[in-house]
C-alpha cells in the first residue's frame, strides 16, 4: 500500500538541508534509538512503540464485538472522557464521518457517537441529558487515572439517567468501562458494577492511546474499520523499524527542531479539509503535552483553510515571523463536485466552471504555500493519498514517533505532563476537596 510523504522543499530558504541532516545523523538516530530502546527519560511510557504490530486480531475482534452489540442496543453511544482519552476517536471519527451525520436519523445498528467528560460546562451536559431523555443510548467510560474530575462528573450524570431509563440491570449491559487494569475509582466501580472493561496499559500514556481500546472502541461504534486503521500504523511501524538510513519521523523531528532552534518557536498544523480540524486538536494534545516542559517547547497550533485564511490569515501572512506550518495535504476528495456554469456569470466565476471543487482548494493551498514562504513562513508537507482508515494509522503512528524522538531532542522527558496537576490542585482546593485543608488555606490567602 502507499505510503504517506514529508516533503521539507519550502523549509530549506529558512534552515539549510545540512544542518537538518546533521541534526538526524547526530541527534534523531540516536532519539529514536532511545524510543526503540528503552533508554531514555519516560522509558515505562513506551508500550505505543510496537503496539499495532503486536495488536492481534483476537484483541481486534474482541472489541468489536463489544461494539456490536453496542450498536444493536442503541440509537447513541456516549463516549466519556478527556484528553488522550477523548481526542484520538473524535478525531479518527471526524476525519471519516459524513460532514452532516449528526444530523441525519440514527437507528439500531449504526447508532452515532456523541462525547462528553470532555469540559465541565454546565449548559454542554444539561442539553446533552435532554437530547438523551427517552432515547436508547449506552455509554463508553474511559479514563486511564479513573479520577479525572470532568469525565467522572459526567459520567455520574449519564449513568444515573442510563439506570433511571432503561432499568439498573440493563443500564450494567450499556456500559462499558476503559481503565487501569487494577487502579482507581472507575475500576472498582467496573467491578462492583460488573460492567464490561477493556484495559489501558500501564505503559501506555493517555495521548499515546489512540490505537489501545480507547481509541479503538468508540471508533468501530460509529461503524469504521479498526483492522484497517491499525494495519495502517502496524505498516508505518515496520518501515520506520526498518529505514537503514533517514526515515520520514527522524526527519520531521529534526527539521522542526532546526527551525526551533532558528527562532520559529511556533508550529501550526493546517488542514485544507474540515473533517480534519480534530485531528488537530489530536496532534495538538501529542505535541503540547509532551513536548511543553522545563520552560521549552515548540507551541503547537492548528488551524482550518482556507476557513481560517479568513481569519488567521493575515497573522500568518505577515505577523511576527516566529511561526512554521506543517500541512496535511490530502490528495483524493473522496466525492465529486463540479462548479456549474452559469450564463449570467455575475459572481464571475465562470473561468472555473466544469472545474472540481477540490482542483479550487488545491490551487487555495499552492498559492497560500507560496505565498506563506515568500512571507516568512517555512512550510512542510505531509501528503497523504486519502482519508480512510489505513492513511489515518500511518498518520496517527507517524506522530507518535516523531513526537518521542522530537522530544528527546529537545531534552525533554516526552512522556510525562507534571505541569497538568497545578490547575487540578488549584481546583480541588478551592472546592474544598478533602485532603486539601492546607492548599484550601494557601490559595483563599491569595484570593
Ligand atoms: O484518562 P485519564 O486518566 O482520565 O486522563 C485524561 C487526560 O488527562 C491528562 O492526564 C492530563 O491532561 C492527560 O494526559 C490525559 O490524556
Amino acid at each position: 500500500m502507499e505510503k504517506i510523504k514529508l516533503d521539507i522543499n519550502s523549509v530549506l530558504k529558512f534552515v539549510s538541508e545540512k544542518e537538518i541532516r546533521q541534526i538526524e545523523s547526530e541527534e534523531a538516530t540516536k532519539a529514536i534509538d532511545m524510543v526503540k530502546n528503552g533508554t531514555g527519560e519516560g522509558n515505562d511510557f513506551l508500550g505505543w512503540y510496537d503496539l499495532p504490530s503486536r495488536t492481534s486480531m483476537k484483541e481486534l475482534d474482541e472489541i468489536i464485538e463489544v461494539a456490536n452489540d453496542l450498536r444493536n442496543s442503541c440509537e447513541y453511544v456516549v463516549s466519556v472522557g478527556i484528553g488522550g482519552s477523548y481526542l484520538g476517536a473524535k478525531a479518527v471519527i471526524e476525519a471519516l464521518n459524513n460532514s452532516f451525520d449528526a444530523y441525519t436519523s440514527t437507528s439500531k445498528g449504526a447508532p452515532k457517537v456523541l462525547f462528553a467528560g470532555q469540559n465541565i460546562g454546565e449548559e454542554y451536559l444539561a442539553e446533552l441529558q435532554e437530547f438523551l431523555k427517552d432515547k436508547k443510548f449506552g455509554i463508553i467510560v474511559i479514563s486511564k487515572s479513573g479520577t479525572t474530575t470532568e469525565p467522572a462528573i459526567a459520567f455520574r450524570l449519564l449513568k444515573e439517567q442510563l439506570e433511571a431509563q432503561a432499568g439498573k440491570e440493563a443500564a450494567k449491559n450499556l456500559i462499558v468501562a476503559i481503565t487501569d487494569a487494577k487502579r482507581g475509582a472507575l475500576r472498582q466501580l467496573a467491578t462492583e458494577e460488573s460492567y464490561r472493561t477493556f484495559v489501558i496499559e500501564d505503559n501506555v500514556g493517555g495521548r499515546f492511546s489512540v490505537l489501545t481500546p480507547v481509541g479503538l472502541l468508540p471508533i468501530a461504534v460509529a461503524g469504521y474499520d479498526i483492522k484497517k486503521l491499525v494495519k495502517g500504523a502496524a505498516e508505518m511501524e515496520k518501515e520506520l523499524a526498518n529505514a537503514s538510513d533517514s526515515n520520514m519521523a527522524e526527519l520531521y523531528a529534526s527539521t522542526r527542531n532546526a527551525l526551533y532552534r532558528a527562532g520559529k518557536k511556533t508550529e501550526i498544523l493546517v488542514n485544507y479539509n474540515p473533517k480534519l480540524h480534530f485531528f488537530g486538536e489530536w496532534w495538538k494534545q501529542l505535541y503540547g503535552e509532551s513536548e511543553g516542559k522545563d520552560h521549552k517547547g515548540i507551541f503547537p497550533a492548528a488551524v482550518d483553510f482556507s476557513t481560517d485564511l479568513h481569519s488567521m490569515g493575515q497573522w500568518i501572512q505577515d505577523g511576527e515571523r516566529t511561526i512554521f506550518e506543517t500541512v496535511i495535504s490530502v490528495e483524493k476528495s473522496k466525492s465529486e463536485k463540479l462548479i456549474p456554469s452559469d450564463e449570467a456569470n455575475l459572481d464571475g466565476l465562470n473561468y472555473i466552471a466544469g472545474k472540481h471543487v477540490d482542483d479550487v482548494n488545491k490551487m487555495a493551498e499552492l498559492g497560500t504555500r507560496i505565498a506563506h514562504v515568500d512571507g516568512g513562513v517555512p512550510n512542510m508537507r505531509i501528503i497523504v493519498p486519502e482519508l480512510s482508515e489505513e492513511y489515518l494509522g500511518q498518520l496517527i503512528y507517524f506522530f507518535e514517533i516523531s513526537c518521542g524522538i522530537s522530544g528527546y531532542l529537545l531534552g525533554v522527558n516526552p512522556f510525562n505532563q507534571p505541569g497538568v496537576e497545578a490547575y487540578k490542585k488549584n481546583m480541588f482546593a478551592l472546592l474544598e476537596k478533602p485532603g486539601y485543608e492546607e492548599a484550601t488555606k494557601e490559595i483563599k490567602a491569595k484570593l
